[in-house]
């Protein structure tokens, strides 16, 4: 038997980083068709920002494995919704997942197939355990960066068909100067 050597690193809690890990970026353009306001999207495409970065340690899509990886999420907003993942289900759908905040304020969305949700705020400390079956978006609600470590099952994979194409049935705003968790009017079962 051949065995994997096991992996310490330490995740830079001021920026993110997870050294030697495969780092993903994310950009404005990335996230065509995700935000409600497109007028406001249009225009700040001019600029094209970077929404997220993704610092990943991952290992063959086998079942019993884990991998791990940091998210950098930006501060931002597009029109009146703050700056978010893309959202996923996991392709194999029963997989669970555990979120750790490590700096900054935001939230995670969470969605059943059917389209119920739930808002889970996040700060440094908080762990957020995603159940199987659930969509999970993450989302900076602050004008910092909003920085967390997730670990997930190997074999997860990621499913964003129909989150790229319908949504969550909830949005992240601000209005008055408050973070608001309303209906998606453009939401459909
Ligand atoms: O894949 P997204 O929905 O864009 O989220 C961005 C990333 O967030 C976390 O780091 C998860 O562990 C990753 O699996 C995910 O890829
Ligand atoms: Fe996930």
């Amino acid at each position: 038997m051949e065995y994997k050597l096991p992996i310490g690193v330490n995740i830079d809690l001021e920026t993110g980083v997870i050294p030697g890990a495969k780092k993903l970026v994310r950009r404005l353009s990335n996230l065509k068709g995700y935000f409600q306001d497109e007028d406001a999207y249009n225009e700040l495409l001019k600029e094209d920002p970077v929404v997220y970065e993704v610092y990943a340690v991952e290992q063959e899509e086998k079942d019993g494995d884990l991998n791990f990886a940091t998210t950098v999420l930006y501060p931002g907003k597009v029109g009146k919704e703050f700056f978010f993942t893309k959202g996923h289900f996991h392709a194999k759908a029963d997989r669970a997942e555990i979120y750790y905040g490590i700096k900054g304020k935001g939230g995670m969305l969470l969605q059943t197939p059917e389209g119920k949700a739930e808002w889970i705020p996040m700060g440094p400390g908080t762990v957020v355990y995603v159940p199987p079956y659930w969509a999970h978006r993450t989302v900076n609600t602050s004008d910092e960066p909003f920085i967390f470590l997730a670990i997930y099952p190997a074999d997860a994979g990621h499913d964003y068909g129909s989150i790229a194409e319908k949504g969550f049935s909830k949005l992240v705003i601000e209005e008055n100067g408050e973070v608001k968790v309303i209906d998606n009017p453009r939401w459909k079962e």
